[in-house]
């Protein structure tokens, strides 16, 4: 046992090391504080995680692909962008991990992303490693034969590093079926190679899993309820505000409903529709999944519908809150509001959507914080599953495989709950989660030596 005062002074130390190696990447940056944060008692109770430098190893992504990707619009105007690929952590399993393409793509947002995908893979108890990639290329407007060529692009580098037993990307923001399809496509024309377990979120039709569209929202939302659960409570009756209006949010908006809560409002980049009677989800659907348009549409179907050009949704008065659009869309003030309106759990569908003074209003106002390592981790755990059926040439019923999506749920929740407890903070699912998930990831490590 090493005192914790040593401890947090060698964490410290770490820290600050990996913000001067990697200058400027501040979501890095946060992702990596929050977790060694928490690290301090497992590593005075195993000191060999000190020795042989395995968080400084877990810090250091095993490879980063940084390329370009040119492409050419419908008017024949040729553009270039950035593509990247952090392969982080191979301890368990393959890289696995989604695809962004948004304009705010840099490497310390892919990393953030990979460094979380880590932890988060290791609580989903299947054997896959951390990994994400994406690119600054913004979808937006584009059309499909725009968006086929930039997928047809993209994949023609990346390609050479993927494989069903190397790197198996996945969706994120900007990357759904569509996208998964083109990338799928030029894998198999360069490989020529009918590769399914190369990409998971694929078409029914040709390898994909019933319940991966659906598993990241709902699987989010059974954890919260787990943990409402623990106190007692659950989410029959309660008002719900689900930020964003892309996948996660609309189906956290449907098992909310199916478990009958109430969601008021949504919103996208460009504002928020509060609509007090219940969200109309078919309509919500139509607009996104079908027809691309935006949010503020929604309102001209609806008359007691309200939108907010640049509206701040966390003003709205609920019970639960589930951020489920983008990093750090909760700050102190909003998580402030929140409580103060009688907010009682906050289940996190995105990636790092709250920022630390957020985190520390809820932890200080005990309510239940579900933070998306844990509580996103519905979406590649289906993924996951997906590879399984792919692998065994066999495709399971949707009834069969939400069960096992709950039943993964049901068991994350689990183990962060009784980690937290085992190390003094019940309650805590920050701890909880970042502990069990990094004692997986380094006890792997230190079992394959040095490399
Ligand atoms: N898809 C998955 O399986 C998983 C996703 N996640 C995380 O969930 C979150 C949402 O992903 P997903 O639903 O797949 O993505 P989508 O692209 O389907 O939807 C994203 C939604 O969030 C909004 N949004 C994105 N960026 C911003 C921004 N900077 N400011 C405000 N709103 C924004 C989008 O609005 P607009 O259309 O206007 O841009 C859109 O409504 C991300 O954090 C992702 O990393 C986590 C686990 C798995
Ligand atoms: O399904 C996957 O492989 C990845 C999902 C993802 O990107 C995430 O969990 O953030």
């Amino acid at each position: 046992m090493v005192s914790m005062a040593k401890v947090d002074e060698k964490l410290h130390g770490i820290y600050q090391d990996v913000v001067k190696r990697n200058p400027g990447e501040v979501e890095y940056h946060q992702a990596v504080a929050e977790v060694l944060e928490t690290l301090g008692p497992v590593v005075a109770k195993n000191p060999e995680y000190l020795e042989r430098k395995i968080i400084e190893r877990i810090c250091e992504p095993e490879r980063q692909i940084i390329f370009r990707v040119p492409w050419q619009d419908d008017k024949g105007e040729v553009h270039i962008n950035r593509g990247f690929r952090v392969q982080f952590n191979s301890a368990i399993g393959p890289y696995k991990g989604g695809i962004r393409f948004h304009p705010s793509v840099y490497l310390g947002i892919i990393k953030f992303l990979g460094f979380e995908q880590i932890f988060k893979n290791s609580l989903t108890g299947m054997p896959i490693g951390g990994g994400k990639g994406g690119s600054d290329f913004d979808p937006k407007g584009r059309s499909d034969d725009e968006i086929m060529r930039f997928c047809q692009s993209f994949i023609t580098e990346l390609f050479r590093h993927l494989g069903e037993h190397t790197d198996v990307p996945a969706g994120d923001i900007g990357v759904g079926g569509r996208e998964i399809g083109y990338m799928f496509g030029q894998y198999k024309r360069l490989t020529n190679r009918w590769e399914a377990g190369v990409l998971t979120g694929k078409g029914l039709k040709w390898g994909g899993s019933l319940v991966r569209p659906e598993a990241t929202g709902y699987g989010a939302t059974y954890f919260v309820n787990e943990a409402l659960k623990v106190r007692n409570d659950s989410l029959e009756g309660k008002t719900c505000l689900v930020s964003g209006s892309g996948n996660v949010a609309i189906y956290t908006i449907e098992k909310i409903q199916q478990l009958g809560g109430k969601c008021v409002a949504c919103s996208d980049s460009n504002g928020v529709i509060y609509h007090e009677n219940g969200l109309d989800l078919a309509l919500i659907k139509q607009l996104k999944e079908v027809e691309r348009r935006r949010i503020a549409d929604y309102a001209s179907y609806h008359k007691d519908a309200r939108y907010t050009a640049n509206g701040n949704i966390w003003e709205i008065p609920c019970q639960v809150a589930m951020p489920s659009a983008t990093q750090n869309e909760i700050n102190g003030k909003d998580a402030a509001i929140l409580v103060k309106n009688g907010c009682i759990a906050v289940g996190e569908g995105a990636n790092m959507p709250t920022n630390p003074d957020g985190i520390k209003v809820f932890q200080d106002a005990k309510i239940a914080y579900c933070p998306g390592k844990a509580c996103n981790a519905g979406g590649v755990a289906t993924s996951a599953l997906e590879m399984q059926q792919n692998a065994q040439r066999d495709s399971w019923t949707f009834e069969e495989t939400e069960k096992k999506l709950e039943k993964i749920m049901v068991g994350i929740h689990k183990l962060c709950y009784k980690t937290a407890e085992e190390y003094g903070q019940a309650g805590n699912y920050v701890l909880g989660a970042n502990i069990a998930g990094f004692i997986k990831v380094a006890d792997a490590m230190v079992a394959h030596g040095l490399i």
